[in-house]
Parts: structure tokens; sequence; C-alpha cells
């Protein structure tokens, strides 16, 4: 795709406040964004938490609306803290996202951008509808996203949240972002690559994120830390390190986001970027740090099972979430009325369970039970049950939210099969 360097709309500078916003009281405001007239529904439009907006030809996926719903109440919460909320859209399509920071969270400036100018109008007319360009709350750009995030950089213009939504990997836009976001600021970033996370392109991936990833039953959590990681090595390199504030997977795409704050310093030791082990002979995982490189087994290793362990690494092997800001988010779509309201309380539950995941107990990975059930020869118990008799042992264990039918716990696999042995006699019995 050749991209133009054209920007329309107007200079930088001039922001203006258009929704009154209090603090103390966060109100979602898109209902304040005017409906669109009948002609223009006639030739097409979408609604999103009550919001009418329209796609024109650009890229739209209504999926990842949950992704958008996260991002928006992540922004509002950062105006709530920091009083300020200057967003990049640097990958817009026909800027949906924009119009949700500015309609939803508030934000006082967004950029808008998208390669793409023949998206340009539908950006536009979707983003007059929350204020004038003369307001100056937003500008559109049709720039090549490194290109638009250096000129900001090179302007001084920095930013409290960029979120890049590329297709694929998006690890060529990790650096200009990271430079162009202020410090404290969130980078929200997503990649499609679900083929790397999976082990099944590891040059790619250590092309990409720095990251020789193998198959692994928890391929899809790998993904999220593959891509934390790469952020992290990006960071550091520039002198800074990041916390992962939530890390969100999505089975169709499939999608992996994260969202990040990026903070002053680097950090002087590798914890948290290391090595994660999968020993196929017993099923555990373990996490091996860089000075245990020469001595990655498995403690079930034989001479003759040796190659049953299979590394990947360096990632992120920390947390994926910061429970408390998860909390702080489900908080404000209660008070928004965004629980509830679509019959199944999916957000509610979705982040409910990376709360839960959140526990400083549970390691990386998950248990899937299908796989305890096949090592076992047994028909798996219940996921509920399972996981209590796990609790009574004094396991951690938690759902994932990114596999329905898995459990994520400090059992090993072989200490999980035990117990669910132990259920099945006794529901026999
Ligand atoms: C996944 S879509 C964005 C979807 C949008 N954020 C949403 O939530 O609906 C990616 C967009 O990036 C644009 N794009 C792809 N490569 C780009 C690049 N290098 N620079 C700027 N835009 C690019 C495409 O035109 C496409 O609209």
């Amino acid at each position: 795709m050749l991209f133009t360097l054209t920007c329309v709309c107007q200079p930088l500078s001039s922001l203006c406040s258009y929704f009154p916003y209090n603090s103390s009281s966060i109100k979602s405001v898109g209902s304040k964004v005017p409906s669109f007239t009948p002609e223009a529904r006639e030739s097409g439009y979408h609604i999103e938490r009550g919001l009418e907006f329209s796609t024109g030809d650009a890229f739209f996926r209504q999926e990842s609306a949950t992704g958008r719903d996260l991002g928006v109440l992540a922004a509002s919460l950062h105006k709530r803290d920091t009083g300020r909320l200057r967003i990049l859209d640097a990958l817009c399509g026909c800027g949906i996202r924009s119009l949700r920071y500015l309609a939803e969270a508030g934000a006082d400036f967004v950029a808008a951008n998208d390669g793409n100018e023949e998206y340009g109008s539908t950006i536009v007319e979707n983003l007059s509808r929350v204020s004038g360009v003369e307001d100056g709350r937003w500008v559109v750009t049709h720039l090549e996203a490194n290109r638009v995030m250096m000129d900001y950089y090179l302007q001084k213009s920095f930013f409290d949240f960029i979120d890049v939504d590329s297709f694929g990997s998006d690890s060529s836009f990790l650096r200009s972002a990271i430079c162009t976001l202020k410090l404290g600021g969130l980078l929200y970033v997503t990649s499609t690559d679900g083929f790397s996370s999976g082990g099944h392109r590891p040059h790619h991936s250590l092309a990409a994120y720095g990251a020789y990833v193998r198959p692994m039953p928890y391929s899809n959590e790998v993904g999220l830390r593959m891509l934390i990681g790469g952020v992290a090595r990006e960071a550091a390199l520039l002198g800074y390190h990041i916390t992962p504030l939530f890390s969100y997977y999505a089975f169709h795409g499939p999608v992996f986001r994260v969202l990040l704050r990026l903070n002053r310093g680097k950090i002087h030791d590798s914890r948290h970027y290391g090595y994660i082990g999968y020993c196929h002979q017993c099923g555990n995982s373990h996490e091996f740090s860089w000075d245990q490189l020469g001595q990655i087994s498995c403690s079930c290793s034989t001479p003759k099972v040796s190659n049953s362990l299979v590394v990947s690494g360096p990632l992120w092997t920390g947390p994926l979430h910061d429970g408390a800001y998860l909390m702080d988010m489900l908080n404000l779509a209660k008070q928004w009325g965004w629980i509830g309201c679509d019959g199944k309380d999916s957000l509610e539950k979705l982040i409910k369970v990376m709360v839960d995941e959140s526990d400083p107990k549970l390691p990386f990975g998950y248990i899937k039970l299908d796989e305890m059930a096949s090592r076992a020869k047994i028909n798996s118990p219940p996921l509920k049950t399972l996981m209590s008799a796990m609790h009574q042992k004094g396991y951690a264990a938690s759902r994932s939210h990114i596999e329905t039918n898995a459990i994520k716990t400090n059992c090993p696999m072989t200490e999980c099969i035990k117990i669910a042995k132990e259920l099945l006699k006794v529901s026999v019995a």
C-alpha cells in the first residue's frame, strides 16, 4: 500500500476542552453525541456503546469492541488520575477509537492517523459529530504510523496515551511509540500474529520480538508475553521500563492486546524477563532465569527423554495484569452502566477473571483440562470442582480469560492429575 504524506485539518497547538470534566464523578459522555441523520443511516452506519458512526470503506471489526471498551476505560482513568488526556490513535481505520476516546473518555485532544487517505472523509465525518474541527480537539492525518509518531516526537509533542492497533506484528512501531509517549503514559498495543506466538515461526518471532518461541499448550498466553517482552526490551533500550496494566487475548483474529505504563529508568536486573520451558514428557512448566541457561532441564528428564523440554524466550515472565487497576476499570464500567446491559455481563466476567489471574501466586501458563485428561486417561472432572479441590490443597488456582477450559495454577500437572483421579474415585464411590 502506498501511503501519502498528507495532513488534513489543522495545527496541533489549539487544544480546547469540549466537555466539562469533573474528576470526582466520571461520566461517559457518549450520549451527548448527536445521532446520524436519516439519510446517513440509509448509507450504512454502526452503533457501539450507543455511539453511532460510519465505517465507510475502512477496515472494521465488530468483534474488537471489547478491546475498544478496555482502552476507553483505561484512557478515562488516566484522565481521572492525571487531569489530562492527549491521545494518538496511530492506525485508526474509520476512527471509531478516536471517536470513543473523545466522546466517552473525555480526551482533551486526539490525533487520529491512518495511512490510507481514502478513509479521511469517514474519519472526519465521525469525529465532527463530537466537536467541530475548529474546536481543535482532534486532527486527522494520513501518514505512515512511524512517521506521524516521529513527527510529534521531533516537535516535542508527547502523548498521554498511544493506541497502536495494527495488522500482524506491530513490533516496527514500538520504538517510535515509546519515544512519543509521556513518562507515566499508557501504551495500548495489538498484535494479531497468532502464527508466531503459536511457535510456528520461531525465526519470525525472534526477528520481530527478540523471542524464540516454540509450540506450547498455553501459546496464546505466550503471545501476550512475547508482545510485552518486546515492548520491555524496546523501553529498556531507551532507558525506561514498563508495567503491564492488563493483557487481553481474544480468539477472533486472534488478537493480543496489552496496556502498559511507561516508567522512568531502566531496571538493572532481568526480573520478569527470561525463559519458560514446557516438558512434553510430564506436562510441567518451568521458568528459567538467564543465569540458569546452561542448566535447563526438567526434573523428570532422563537421557532417554532429554529432548522433551521445549524452551521459549526471552519473554515477559512477570504479572500480566495489575489487579487493582482492573478493579478500577470494572468500577468505572459499572458507573457508566456498561455492566449487565448486554444481558450476558461478558465485560464484567472478563475483567473479573483477569483480576483473578493477577493473583501474584499464579505463575505463567495454564493447564488445559483436555491435556490433563488425556495424560491421565480419564474424563476430566468439572473445572469448578477441580479448582476448589486445588484450593483445598493449598494451591492457587483461577480460571483463564484466554482458555475457557483451563486452570491457571501453581499446582504441577502431575499433582493436578492426582487430584483429578481422587475426585473421580470419590464421585464413583
Ligand atoms: C487493524 S486496522 C485499525 C482498526 C481500528 N483501530 C479499529 O479499531 O477499527 C489497521 C489500520 O492501519 C492502517 N495501516 C496499516 N499499516 C499502516 C502504517 N504503516 N501506517 C499507518 N497506517 C497503517 C490500515 O489502513 C488500517 O486502517
